[in-house]
């Protein structure tokens, strides 16, 4: 992947595909020019997102197919069979391209069979911290993928945080742990806020202190490689108050409502790997 930038395209120009696009960015790996998106007209504002980039944001899905050496399918995974078939149908068209999918629930075997024939596929599950390059993506290959798009997609990836190669079978509790935690940490930061401003605290110190001690604790466990447990334990002094938090957090079930709902968000990824479930 020296020299030459790659052409990145994507189809659908929602949320995540925009994380991505500014990940690429601004870590060097791609400019605006040499982005390609196709929006639904319905979309408006992710239209301009993409213009705004200074990528070309088009309606139509096939040009966005022809014009990329990599194509990255984004759209809801109800949307992937038809957004997927419009390339499938059309004629003349080189699909003989790498085709990173970030649908959740859309299998390899799906994805290989809504694409022409000829087509190079790798199962992607990205967050939207992508955007400030601190995603975690796992991704998996297809039968046709080759060892240059396994490397392809690492180097697009671990551009815009971490990636690690997966197994397909882990994808839907990855798509529920990963793919979608950002959004119960989101929650549990504004609740962390909420509580900092009931008790008297200024509502953007309590936001930054709430983020800031996420991201630490986060780092504390990536880095340290110690036990979750044994730094819980480190930070609960002997009749102090944050045995007496931990102790209101236990009888609200807070651990077992993040197993429920990884375990919730499992299986929904997999009604939606279900044939019938994509409509
Ligand atoms: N958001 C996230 O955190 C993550 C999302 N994903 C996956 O990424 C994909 C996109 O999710 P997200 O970005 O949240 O969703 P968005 O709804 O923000 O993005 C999807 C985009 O595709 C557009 N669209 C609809 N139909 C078509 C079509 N036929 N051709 C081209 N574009 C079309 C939508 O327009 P309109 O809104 O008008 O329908 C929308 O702009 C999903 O498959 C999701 O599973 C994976 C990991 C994380
Ligand atoms: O909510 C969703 O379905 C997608 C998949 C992971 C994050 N967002």
């Amino acid at each position: 992947m020296s020299g030459k930038l790659l052409k990145i395209g994507f189809i659908g120009g929602g949320k995540m595909a925009q994380a991505m696009a500014k990940g690429f960015i601004s870590a060097g790996l791609s400019k605006g020019e040499s982005m390609i998106a196709s929006c639904h007209p319905s979309d408006l504002a992710s239209h301009a997102a993409f213009k705004d980039l200074g990528a070309e944001s088009i309606f139509e899905n096939v040009p966005v197919v022809q014009k990329s050496d990599v194509v990255i399918i984004s759209v809801k995974p109800q949307v992937v069979p038809t957004a997927l078939g419009d390339i499938k149908k059309a004629q003349g068209v080189n699909a003989n391209k790498l085709f990173l999918s970030i649908a959740m629930g859309i299998t390899i075997k799906q994805l290989e069979q809504f694409l022409p024939g000829e087509s190079r596929v790798v199962r992607v599950m990205p967050n939207t911290p992508a955007l400030v390059r601190s995603g975690a993506s796992v991704f998996v290959c297809g039968q046709k993928a080759t060892e240059d798009d396994a490397s392809i997609t690492k180097k697009l990836l671990e551009s815009i945080g971490t990636c690690e190669q997966v197994t397909e079978n882990l994808l839907d509790p990855i798509t529920a742990l990963s793919g979608s935690g950002p959004a119960y940490i989101y929650i549990m930061i504004e609740a962390l806020a909420d509580g900092g401003v009931k008790m008297g605290l200024p509502r953007d110190l309590a936001y930054r202190l709430a983020s800031q001690t996420v991201l630490g604790a986060g780092q504390m466990v990536r880095d340290t490689k110690i036990h979750p447990g044994v730094l819980k334990d480190d930070v609960t002094s002997p009749a102090g108050s944050t045995a007496a938090g931990l102790h209101f957090l236990e009888q609200k079930g807070f651990r077992s409502a993040l197993i429920g709902a990884i375990e919730t968000a499992t299986k929904r990824c997999r009604e939606v790997s279900q044939a019938d479930a994509t409509k």
